[in-house]
């Protein structure tokens, strides 16, 4: 008998951010999670549990671009640990920014034991598969994170969809553990860096809706990862360059990334590589509104499934910002999580 959320709820939580992402780990209070695999895990929890995602990540607690992380038992032989990313929507297939916090958590908390200087080795299970966190330790403190995912690879080039208010809009489909839609903000009458971000939520979220009903997304081992997560508006700089290059993710139900994207960053440097933009091995910087910035680069070419893939390398940085315990007032109608929108 799954558990429901009511006012003996007490969940302890760990906060923090990449890049200005958040990432709300949940450390205890959360009710037994069932399942097998990490698929089974995330399916009972979005059957049974989804009252304590909404609890966690929408007002008044979170905000309406909240992001979270619950740990499981993995079921993966090597993992250290498996993550359960939820966002305003559900629940992710990978979280590239996350990853990024967690490779530093998972050592101060004594999950990952021994660390070693420079770098110590944190394996994470992801819904789409291993994901390798080095995470750099010297002096008895982390720092920061490369990771390498999943085989990302082109799914899709210059695919024309029809989007309202657009009319027809090319798009490029990759993935990096999760499939997004690239475009350059400027064909949809926007400047990346300089338009409001919820212009361009808007207009990203449009091709999201548009590309979802008029492209089929095929994985090459799993239906559970075969969807469209979000859309990614660029600046167009997919040629090698050493300044950065922006990135704004949209993804979820119109949710904006403050982070570059760790996944979104995986996927673009599979579809720079692939479009012949960049080489094995050239690292690119990407940045996000807020300034932040990962590096990034293709390491490996690799095969996966029917796809040409590439093994990607991001590097960046969470940095702690608080703890929290959350309980429920027994007479609070609207405090078990609710949106303005
Ligand atoms: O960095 C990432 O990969 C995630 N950030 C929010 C959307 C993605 O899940």
């Amino acid at each position: 008998m799954a558990a429901s959320l009511n006012a003996s709820v007490s969940i302890q939580t760990t906060e923090m951010h990449t890049g200005g992402e958040p990432v709300r780990i949940i450390e205890s209070g959360y009710p037994t999670v069932e399942g097998k695999t990490i698929f089974d895990k995330r399916r009972y929890i979005r059957e049974h549990f989804d009252d304590f995602r909404k609890f966690l990540m929408f007002e008044p607690r979170g905000h309406y671009d909240m992001y979270g992380v619950l740990l499981v038992p993995p079921d993966m032989p090597g993992a250290d640990a498996a993550a359960i990313f939820m966002h305003n929507e559900g629940y992710s297939t990978m979280c590239g920014h996350a990853v990024i916090s967690l490779g530093r958590y998972l050592i101060d908390n004594g999950i990952v034991k021994h660390p070693v200087s420079p770098e110590t080795i944190v394996t994470i299970q992801c819904p789409c598969g291993m994901v390798v966190a080095n995470t750099s330790y010297s002096d008895g403190r982390t720092g920061a994170v490369r990771f390498t995912s999943v085989p990302a690879f082109l799914f899709a080039q210059d695919v024309a969809v029809e989007v309202p208010g657009y009319g027809s809009v090319t798009v490029d489909i990759s993935y990096g553990g999760a499939f997004y839609a690239f475009l350059d903000a400027k064909h949809l009458g926007l400047n990346i860096n300089k338009s409001s971000v919820s212009d361009l939520a808007t207009a990203a979220d449009k091709v999201t809706d548009a590309v979802k009903s008029q492209v089929k997304i095929e994985h090459p081992e799993s239906d559970d990862l075969a969807f469209l997560y979000g859309t990614i508006l660029t600046d167009g700089a997919d040629d090698f360059s050493e300044n950065p290059t922006t990135n704004l993710c949209v993804f979820a139900d119109r949710q904006v990334d403050r982070s570059p994207c760790g996944s979104g960053t995986t996927a673009r440097v599979a579809l720079q590589y692939h479009r012949g933009h960049i080489k094995l091995g050239q690292a690119r910087k990407f940045s996000s509104r807020t300034g932040a910035i990962f590096t990034a680069k293709a390491e490996e070419e690799v095969t996966y499934g029917k796809f040409k893939a590439v093994r990607v390398e991001v590097s960046g940085k969470g940095h702690y910002s608080g703890k929290c315990t959350f309980t429920l007032d027994d007479e609070d109608a609207i405090g078990r999580g609710f949106l303005l929108k």
